[in-house]
C-alpha cells in the first residue's frame, strides 16, 4: 500500500528557507505598533529576538495614496492631540532616516526584517532598503497595481488573505510568481473570535494554490496559532506590543513580551511532536514493551 503526499518546495527568503520540514518561519508583525518612535521598533525587534522570531514586519506607506479617500479628514483624538485621519498616518510613518536605522538594528541582532507596502511607491522605497521579501497586507490582496509592482522587484513574496474570497486570491496569485510565493491564512478580524477563525482553510489552500501555507493571526491568546502548525501552516505571523494597553488600533490584539516568548517555544516544541508520519516503534518504547507486552501473546 503506498500513497504520496508531496509539498511544495520551500521558498528561500534571504538566507532561510521557508516550507515543509524547515523550521516554522515566525514573524514579529510590529506594524504600527511602534506608534511613530524608533526606540519602541528597537525595543520590538529585542522581544522579537529573544522569543526567537526570525523576522520582524513593518508597514510601508504612502498616506496620500494609501488612505481611503473617505477617511482622510475624519477627526481622531490622538496622544499627539486632535488630528485627521490622514495626519495622523503621517505621525506614525517611518521614512529612510528611521528604516536605515532599523536597518542596521535588525542585522546587528541578526534578524530579518522586512513590511507590508500598501501603495505602489512603497514598493520601490523597501525595495531601496534592500528586503529580502515583500508581505501583501490582506487589505491589499485586489491591489493589482501594486502586486505588478511587486511581482516585477523578482523577490519572494507573502500573500496574505483576509477579507478575500478564492476567486480574489486566484486573481492575485495569477500575477505572482507561484515558486517564490507563500500563501497565509488570516481572518481580518482585530480581535479575532474563534469562529471565525476557519484553520481547516490551511487544507484548502494548500489543495487549492500548491504553495507553502502559513498563517497570519490576530487572535488574543496563542492556541489557534499553534493549532494552524499542527495543521500545516510554516510561517506564523502575530502582532507584537511591548503593551496590550498602549494607544493605537492593534496593540489590543497583539502579543506582549511573554505571550511571544511561550508561541515561539511551543512552537518549537510542536515541530519535534509533529514527526513524520510514518509508524514505527520509538526508541523509548522498547523499555516500556520489554516490561508490559507478553511475548507469547
Ligand atoms: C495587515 C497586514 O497583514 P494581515 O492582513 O496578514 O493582517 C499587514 O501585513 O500589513
Amino acid at each position: 500500500m503506498s500513497a504520496t503526499n508531496a509539498q511544495p518546495a520551500p521558498v528561500t527568503i534571504g538566507d532561510l528557507q521557508v516550507g515543509a520540514d524547515q523550521p516554522v518561519y515566525v514573524i514579529g508583525e510590529i506594524g504600527i505598533n511602534h506608534n511613530g518612535d524608533v526606540e519602541i521598533a528597537k525595543k520590538l525587534i529585542d522581544v522579537a529576538v529573544e522569543a526567537g522570531c526570525q523576522a520582524v514586519k513593518f508597514q510601508k506607506r504612502t498616506p496620500e495614496i494609501s488612505t481611503p479617500k473617505d477617511q482622510r479628514d475624519k477627526i481622531r483624538q490622538t496622544p499627539w492631540g486632535e488630528m485627521t485621519y490622514l495626519e495622523y498616518k503621517y505621525k506614525v510613518e517611518f521614512e529612510e532616516p528611521e528604516y536605515t536605522e532599523i536597518d542596521a538594528y535588525a542585522k546587528e541582532k541578526g534578524v530579518q526584517w522586512f513590511a507590508s507596502p500598501w501603495d505602489a511607491p512603497s514598493v520601490e522605497f523597501l525595495e531601496k532598503m534592500d528586503v529580502p521579501t515583500h508581505k501583501v497586507a490582506s487589505a491589499s490582496v485586489t491591489d493589482h497595481e501594486m502586486l505588478r509592482a511587486l511581482a516585477a522587484t523578482g523577490k519572494p513574496i507573502i500573500l496574505s488573505t483576509g477579507m478575500s474570497t478564492l476567486e480574489q486570491i486566484d486573481a492575485a496569485v495569477e500575477i505572482l510568481d507561484t515558486s517564490k510565493l507563500v500563501i497565509l491564512h488570516s481572518t481580518s478580524t482585530y480581535p479575532l473570535p474563534p469562529e471565525e477563525a476557519n484553520l481547516r482553510t490551511i487544507t484548502t489552500l494548500q489543495e487549492r494554490y500548491g504553495v507553502p501555507i502559513g498563517y497570519s493571526g490576530h487572535e488574543t491568546g496563542l492556541q489557534i496559532s499553534i493549532a494552524a502548525v499542527a495543521l500545516g501552516a510554516v510561517a506564523v505571523e502575530r502582532h507584537i506590543t511591548l503593551d496590550r494597553a498602549m494607544w493605537g488600533s492593534d496593540h489590543a490584539s497583539s502579543l506582549e513580551p511573554k505571550g511571544l516568548e511561550n508561541l515561539v517555544r511551543d512552537i518549537r516544541i510542536l515541530e519535534k511532536a509533529l514527526g513524520d508520519g510514518q509508524k514505527r516503534v520509538m526508541p523509548g518504547e522498547f523499555s516500556p514493551m520489554s516490561r508490559l507486552r507478553r511475548v507469547d501473546a
